[in-house]
C-alpha cells in the first residue's frame, strides 16, 4: 500500500481544490451576518481623525504656561469657529476639533477656572490629549486585506473608513451525506444491530455556523442506487460531505458509488488517528468544479476529520486567508502514551492552561467526544509525556 500522506500534505491538496463561489457586495448596514470574508483588498475611502481631535473633555490651550483665557467652545460636532491666539483657550469635549493655535488640552480635572481664566494645578505636555489628523488611517490607505474576516471589529474600520458595502466571497453550498445499511434516522426505533445516525446531524451542526444553510441528504443505504438517486441531490453543490463507507469493507460502497457520478479520487488516506480512510474527490459538474470531501464513518473518527479538513475547506471557499485552526500550548494535566505511526488527536478537556483526556479515547466513542472542549495534537513517533510537559492543543470552538 502506498504511504499515508501526512496530515498537511492532505490538508494543503485539499484547501488547493477550494471551490470558487463567486463575490457579490453585501450591505454592511445594518450588519453583515455569519462568518463572511472580503473578496478584495479595501481601501480607505476618508482620512480618520480627519483633523486633530481632543481625546478628553477640559481645555484645548494655546501654548506657555498660561493662564490662559477661555474664548469660546468646541463640541464634537460643532467645532470653534476661529483660531487661539496666545494666551487663550476653549472648552472642549472628547472627539472634538482642537482649534487652530491650540497645542494640548489641559483636562478638566487638572484645570482651575475663574470666570473666564482657566490656570493649569498640572500642565500637559505638548500635544498631549490630542489625536493627531489620520493617525488611525488615512484615505488611500490599505485598512482590510483580501481574506479578512468580518468581524464586528473590521465591520467598525469599514464604516469609519467610509464604506456602505464590502465585496465578500459567497458562501458554498453544501450537502451533507451520511450512509450505513445499520443507520437509523434520528428518533425512530433501533435495532440492536442498528445505531441512530448521528453523524449526519454533527456534520451539519458543525458547518451550518459557517454558511448558514447545510443540505441533509442522508442517512442513506449502503446501496448503489439508493447512493446514486442521494448523489443526484447533491449535482448544485460545491461541497459533498460523506460519512461512513470510506474504509476497506466489501460494503463500503461509498468511493464506487462516488466514481458512478463522475467523481474523480483525489487522494485517499492520510496518516492520523482517528481518521485514517479520509478521502477527497472532484467532480466537473456543468457549472464548475464540485469537491467532496469522503469522512470515515465513525463517529469521532467523522468529527475529527471535519475539524481537520472540512470546516478549513469551507472556511477557504468563503475566501478566509488563514482557514486551517490554530494550536496553542498547553501542559499535560497527566501523562501521555507514546505516539505510533499515525499523528494523534486526542479528545480532551482544558482548564487554566492544563489539559487532560475526556475519556475512553476510541473513535466510536461519543460521551468522550461530547465532554471534550480541545483535541490534543500528538505528532507521529512522539514519546510519552509526562505531567506538565508542553503539548500542542486545538480549541474546538465552532466543533
Ligand atoms: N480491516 C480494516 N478495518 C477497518 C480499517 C482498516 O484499515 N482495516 N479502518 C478502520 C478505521 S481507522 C475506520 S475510521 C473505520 C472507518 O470506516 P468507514 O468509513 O468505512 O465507516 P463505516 O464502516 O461505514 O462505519 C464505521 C462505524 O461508524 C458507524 N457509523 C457510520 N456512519 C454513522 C453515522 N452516520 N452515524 C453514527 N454512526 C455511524 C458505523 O455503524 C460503524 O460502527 O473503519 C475501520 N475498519
Ligand atoms: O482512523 Mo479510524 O478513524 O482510527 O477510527
Amino acid at each position: 500500500m502506498s504511504a499515508l500522506l501526512t496530515l498537511e500534505e492532505a490538508q494543503r491538496r485539499l484547501l488547493a481544490l477550494a471551490p470558487e463561489t463567486g463575490t457579490a457586495p453585501v450591505d454592511i448596514h445594518p450588519r453583515i451576518t455569519g462568518n463572511r470574508y472580503l473578496a478584495r483588498d479595501m481601501v480607505a475611502l476618508r482620512t480618520q481623525p480627519a483633523a486633530d481631535l481632543s481625546a478628553m473633555d477640559g481645555y484645548a490651550i494655546a501654548p506657555g504656561r498660561g493662564p490662559w483665557r477661555r474664548v469660546g467652545e468646541s463640541r464634537a460636532g460643532a467645532p470653534f469657529g476661529g483660531a487661539l491666539e496666545p494666551g487663550q483657550c476653549v472648552r472642549i469635549s472628547t472627539g472634538a476639533h482642537m482649534p487652530p493655535g491650540s497645542e494640548s488640552v489641559l483636562i478638566q480635572e487638572n484645570a482651575q477656572v475663574d470666570g473666564d481664566m482657566v490656570t493649569a494645578s498640572e500642565l500637559p505636555a505638548p500635544g498631549r490629549h490630542v489625536r493627531k489628523a489620520g493617525f488611525d488611517f488615512r484615505q488611500g490607505d490599505c485598512i482590510l486585506a483580501r481574506g479578512t474576516a468580518c468581524t464586528p471589529a473590521t465591520l467598525a474600520l469599514a464604516v469609519a473608513a467610509g464604506h456602505a458595502n464590502l465585496p465578500l466571497v459567497e458562501p458554498p453550498r453544501i450537502a451533507v451525506l451520511d450512509s450505513g445499511d445499520e443507520l437509523v434516522p434520528p428518533g425512530q426505533p433501533c435495532g440492536t444491530h442498528q445505531i441512530p445516525a448521528s453523524n449526519g446531524v454533527m456534520l451539519g451542526a458543525m458547518l451550518h455556523p459557517l454558511v448558514g444553510a447545510v443540505e441533509a441528504l442522508g442517512p442513506v443505504a449502503d446501496d448503489r442506487a439508493a447512493l446514486a438517486a442521494a448523489l443526484k441531490r447533491a449535482e448544485d453543490s460545491h461541497i459533498l460531505v460523506t460519512s461512513g463507507g470510506a474504509s476497506v469493507g466489501d460494503h463500503d460502497l461509498i468511493q464506487q458509488a462516488l466514481k458512478d457520478w463522475g467523481a474523480t479520487i483525489a487522494f485517499w488516506k492520510v496518516a492520523i488517528k482517528p481518521g485514517k480512510p479520509l478521502m477527497v474527490a472532484t467532480r466537473e459538474a456543468s457549472w464548475g468544479r464540485q469537491v467532496i470531501l469522503g469522512l470515515p464513518g465513525n463517529p469521532v473518527s467523522s468529527f475529527v476529520t471535519a475539524f481537520l479538513f472540512a470546516l478549513p475547506l469551507v472556511r477557504a471557499a468563503m475566501g478566509d486567508a488563514s482557514p486551517l485552526p490554530r494550536a496553542v500550548t498547553m501542559r499535560a494535566a497527566e501523562p501521555l502514551p507514546a505516539v505510533g505511526k499515525r499523528r494523534e488527536f486526542l479528545r480532551a478537556v482544558s482548564n487554566g492552561g492544563e489539559v487532560r483526556l475526556a475519556g475512553s479515547q476510541d473513535s466510536s466513542a461519543l460521551g468522550a467526544l461530547a465532554a471534550a472542549d480541545c483535541l490534543i495534537d500528538r505528532p507521529a513517533g512522539s514519546p510519552a509525556v509526562s505531567i506538565g510537559e508542553p503539548v500542542c492543543v486545538f480549541a474546538l470552538g465552532n466543533g
